[in-house]
């Protein structure tokens, strides 16, 4: 989780910044993803407002974290895999993780909870079968120390 959340920090959307890590059945990290505006769609032309019913609405453009780490992976197959992720998967995403063949999912937030897109998607995960879990709350934040070695 806490590699998903790093990813999520690469994101430039500055609201949100959503994170996800694909495991295989190994516990190897076979892909990362954040939310952002798709390959070759300069971020300087595209919008981060929300202005509903106008062009001028990011949610009109941007790649969510999940889509992203499923179609950036280099593996072959993610059948059987585990996504962490912190915040819980939309329904779009939902579907590309369902055809992927994810089996598992831990995520951080759902304060979407009880919205029509979060209850379609518990609904398709429920059907596919897709195990869903929530990640404890061990750590309020991880600390990174570049200079871990320095000194030793
Ligand atoms: N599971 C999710 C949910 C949302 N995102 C992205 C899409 C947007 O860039 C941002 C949400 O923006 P807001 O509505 O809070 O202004 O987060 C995602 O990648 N995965
Ligand atoms: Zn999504």
């Amino acid at each position: 989780m806490g590699v998903a959340f790093l990813s999520g920090q690469r994101s430039k959307d500055p609201r949100t910044q959503v994170g996800a890590c694909i495991v295989n059945k190994d516990k190897r990290i076979v892909s990362t993803g954040y939310n952002g505006m798709p390959n070759s769609c300069s971020d300087d032309d595209l919008p981060w407002e929300r202005e509903e019913g106008t062009l001028k609405n990011k949610h009109l453009y941007v790649c969510h974290a999940e889509m992203n780490a499923v179609v950036n992976t280099f593996s072959e197959s993610l059948k059987g895999c585990t996504m962490y992720v912190s915040l819980f998967p939309c329904n779009e995403c939902t579907k590309i993780i369902i055809q992927a063949g994810i089996t598992e999912i831990w995520y951080y937030s759902d304060k979407k909870k009880g919205d029509p897109k979060d209850i379609a998607s518990r609904k398709m995960l429920r059907m596919a079968k897709v195990k869903i879990r929530r990640f404890p709350r061990q750590k309020e934040s991880i600390k990174i120390d570049f200079n871990v070695n320095e000194n030793s």
